[in-house]
């Protein structure tokens, strides 16, 4: 994939298997970003972008399918929490799920957003702060809003750009814990910097470098059996 004429990801193979949560790792300006935000095809919303190859969603190319409909089959979530200001708790969850047509009437989507608030495990924090702006809740507070609006289109995979790098272990904690119940319903996908977190919660762990995938697994055969020296240096050292 090239931006600009420059290749960015070079012959980049990649799967994620249904139900579980694969990690991508690797250095600074390696490409995971980018990576990340080909699947549901955000990059090519400021860029000028070239591809080549192909991206299946249960075996469809999403090249054949409107990208308004890829992002809403493939949500996603920035590593700076970026819930809408001017909108309430309850609308931000509720406004992406309405203009996609998610929910039908306004009882169906009291219903999804309380759902959806539940799932990021945010309902108990929120729920007498419905009609408050994000402002009142905690950096924590505001990353699980954004990962209850991305799960309130009812996605079927969900892509996390380092969603705890902002906040305190705490919260980190439970963002974690979330997405462990949440790989039940859907297929995760998520970058992150930091090497316990991939080894704690990744079924599958992808090492990016250099724009490519150098090497990709099942978090155990990775721990035990890699013989790459830059995965194990990765994963031991960090980056
Ligand atoms: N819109 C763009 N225009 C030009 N180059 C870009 C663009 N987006 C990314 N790149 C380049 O692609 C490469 C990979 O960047 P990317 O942000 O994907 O890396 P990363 O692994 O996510 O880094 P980090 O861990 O620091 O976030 C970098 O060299 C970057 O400069």
């Amino acid at each position: 994939m090239w931006i600009n004429n420059v290749e960015i990801l070079k012959g980049v193979e990649f799967c994620a298997p249904k139900n579980s949560i694969s990690v991508i790792v690797g250095p600074s300006g390696s490409g995971k970003s980018t990576f990340l935000k080909s699947i549901n095809r955000i990059v090519e919303l400021n860029t000028n972008v070239r591809w080549q190859g192909d991206i299946l969603l249960n075996g469809v190319s999403l090249f054949d399918m409107d990208p308004v409909e890829v992002r809403r089959r493939i949500a996603m979530v920035f590593q700076t929490p970026n819930p809408f200001p001017h909108l309430t708790v309850f609308e931000n969850v509720a406004l992406p799920a309405k203009v996609n047509g998610v929910a039908k009437d306004k009882g169906a989507l009291r219903e999804l957003v309380k759902w959806a608030l539940e799932k990021a495990m945010l309902w108990d924090e929120v729920k007498d702060k419905l009609e408050k702006h994000p402002n009142v809740l905690s950096g924590g507070q505001r990353q699980r809003l954004c990962i209850a609006r991305a799960l309130a289109m009812k996605p079927e995979v969900l892509l996390l750009d380092e969603p705890t790098a902002n906040i305190d272990v705490i919260n980190a904690k439970k963002i974690e814990e979330t997405l462990r119940e949440l790989k039940n319903e859907m297929t995760i996908i998520m970058v992150t910097h930091n090497p316990n977190q991939a080894l704690r919660i990744g079924d599958y762990i992808n090492v990016m470098f250099d724009g490519k995938m150098i090497e990709s697994g099942p978090v155990g055969d990775i721990v035990l059996k890699t013989r790459n020296e830059l995965a194990i240096k990765l994963l031991s050292e960090g980056w």
